[in-house]
């Protein structure tokens, strides 16, 4: 099948339509997708009534109260403007799918954590359930969308349990589509509402046909049409996975660049510059980093590893395992330089962490790095205080417990309401997150309230190195040699990580 095969410029209606124009829409899964989208659809289609649900009756409270569960700038205005008129929150999950012509499937679907897969494959357990309440609530015609990030063919599965309920009613009707959500946190707004292409697949059928033109439409309120791709199916869930996995790909890339760099003086500031300048490579996404964090990258990359694997596609599994693998090296190779850098021990030393979350103007710490960092900080017994400007000391302290144990995370770590105070008499400031007061933090009053020597570790290239080696700093950043450890003919004076350990 051809994107011309599926492309709807061509296509003209069945005379006898299945489905009925758009009006109401539901979104199954009240969180970091479900929440923004559906302020965004609402915002833009003011003709069209958007109810998101979810089976979490706490979330949906706070949803409906001034505290939004999830923290995006630019979402508070719109969900305050357009909650009431035509954005509702409801823990009433029946009703709004009978009501609705067209649902999102927007719940988590994260990596399988037993059985079968375990550790690699993405728990469909609540895509399969949202598809059966569906099937036993829905009452008459519905297009249901998999917004989800799902394997290739998890649409066949929902698409089996809704046709089983079809068999036995012949009011009902059901078309799949999915629609993959490409936002990134902390900018998710922006992202939705310019959005650099929405896609949509659905089957080659002439009601596959309408229904991917319904949802068309949808967008179409505020997306120009060259920028919504129709595909097959299959097409549309595996470019999500792809998408994600380049993404991942390139930061790992740059971060395997960021080891040489540290060897040789090679700058990775300048080498991502420079490379970036080629335009079929471009300048986005090379912000060398302690790794990449949050909640998809690292679990759709196993989703796409573990589907080669079940295909039996070996050497395509361990391509992309090797983005996963030198994540991890990484976020290893960040910590064991810190210990390395004070003098081979961090035992009882104080050690401030700026950033908690997994990238700035986001409070979400799914998979952040930090929590690596430092449970291998905790492993070598530092004293850890933390600041994070949106991260609240309780989510600091469970996120830390799961990896690091209850009992350490109680004797070792502190939570501070300031940076400045987390980094009164530490040995060390490690940034973490690159969140924007960092880099205008008063650092030469924090100096002076420092253990000395006092240094400073940068895992986000935000901070300006001179300005505080000149304060007195020792400094040292991802992907540049410290200042002394590198001559004019190339040999570098510290390893500053190879394969084994970096610790001098
Ligand atoms: N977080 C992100 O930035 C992005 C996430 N995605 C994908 O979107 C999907 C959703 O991700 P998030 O919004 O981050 O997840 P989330 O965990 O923030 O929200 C999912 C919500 O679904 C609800 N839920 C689960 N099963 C349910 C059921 N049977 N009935 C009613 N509600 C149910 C949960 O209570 C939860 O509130 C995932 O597949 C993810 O991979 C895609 C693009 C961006
Ligand atoms: O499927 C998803 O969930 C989403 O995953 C990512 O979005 P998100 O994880 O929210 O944030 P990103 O901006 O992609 O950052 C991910 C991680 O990579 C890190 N990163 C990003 C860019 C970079 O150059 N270097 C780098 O280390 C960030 O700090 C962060 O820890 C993708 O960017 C979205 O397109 C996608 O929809």
């Amino acid at each position: 099948m051809t994107q011309k095969d599926t492309s709807l410029e061509f296509f003209t209606f069945p005379p006898s339509s299945m489905f009925r124009e758009v009006k109401n829409i539901t979104c199954v899964g009240a969180g970091y997708v479900g929440g923004p989208t559906c302020a965004m659809i609402a915002c833009k289609c003011p003709d069209i009534r958007v109810t998101v649900v979810d089976m979490n009756a706490e979330k949906i409270a706070q949803w409906n109260s001034d505290e939004l569960p999830i923290f995006e700038p630019g979402l508070e205005e719109v969900v305050k403007r357009q909650r009431g008129t035509n954005l509702f929150f409801s823990s009433d999950v029946p009703k709004a799918i009978r009501e609705a012509d067209l649902i999102f499937i927007s719940v988590n679907t994260p990596t399988k954590m037993y059985g079968r897969g375990k550790g690699m494959a993405p728990d469909l357990k609540y895509v399969e359930s949202v598809a059966r309440t569906i099937a036993e609530h829905a009452g008459g015609p519905k297009i249901v969308v998999e917004k989800s990030t799902v394997p290739v063919r998890a649409a066949e599965s929902i698409k089996t349990i809704l046709m089983e309920a079809q068999k036995h009613n012949r009011e009902l009707h059901f078309q799949v589509l999915s629609n993959p959500e490409f936002l990134a946190e902390g900018t998710a707004m922006k992202d939705l509402a310019k959005p650099d292409r929405v896609l949509i697949g659905g089957e080659s059928s002439p009601e596959g046909y309408e229904a991917v033109s319904h949802l068309v439409r949808v967008y179409e309120h505020w997306v120009d049409r060259s920028r919504i791709i129709t595909t097959n199916t299959w097409s549309s869930e595996l470019s999500k996975l792809a998408a994600n996995a380049f993404l991942a790909q390139r930061i790992s890339s740059i971060n395997a660049i960021s080891a040489i760099c540290e060897a040789t003086g090679a700058d990775v500031s300048e080498v991502a510059h420079a490379v970036g300048y080629d335009s079929r490579i471009g300048n986005k996404f090379l912000q060398a980093s302690v790794g990449f964090g949050g909640s998809c990258f690292q679990k759709d990359v196993l989703s796409l590893v573990y589907l080669c694997e079940s295909l039996n596609l070996g050497k395509v599994a361990n391509y992309w395992r090797g983005v996963i693998e030198i994540n991890d090296w990484q976020r290893r190779r960040f910590a064991d330089k810190i210990v390395g850098e004070l003098f081979n021990t961090v035992a009882g030393k104080k050690i401030a962490i700026l950033g908690f979350s997994f990238k700035k103007n986001t409070g979400d710490t799914r998979e952040s790095s930090a929590i690596y960092v430092a449970k291998h900080l905790l492993e070598e017994c530092a004293e850890l205080s933390f600041y994070d400007p949106k991260v609240t000391e309780a989510q600091i302290r469970s996120e830390l417990a799961l990896v690091s144990g209850k009992e350490t995370v109680d004797r070792l770590v502190k939570v501070h309401s300031n940076a400045a105070q987390a980094c009164e008499k530490a040995h060390a400031i490690v940034i973490l997150t690159e969140w924007d007061e960092f880099k205008t933090l008063d650092y030469a009053s924090i100096y002076k309230t420092m253990q000395h020597p006092s240094a400073i570790f940068d895992g986000r290239l935000i901070l300006d190195k001179k300005q505080l080696r000149e304060i007195g700093f020792r400094v040292f950043a991802i992907g540049s040699a410290p200042e002394q450890a590198y001559n004019m003919f190339g040999t570098a004076g510290c390893g500053s990580g190879g394969d084994s350990s970096p610790n001098r």
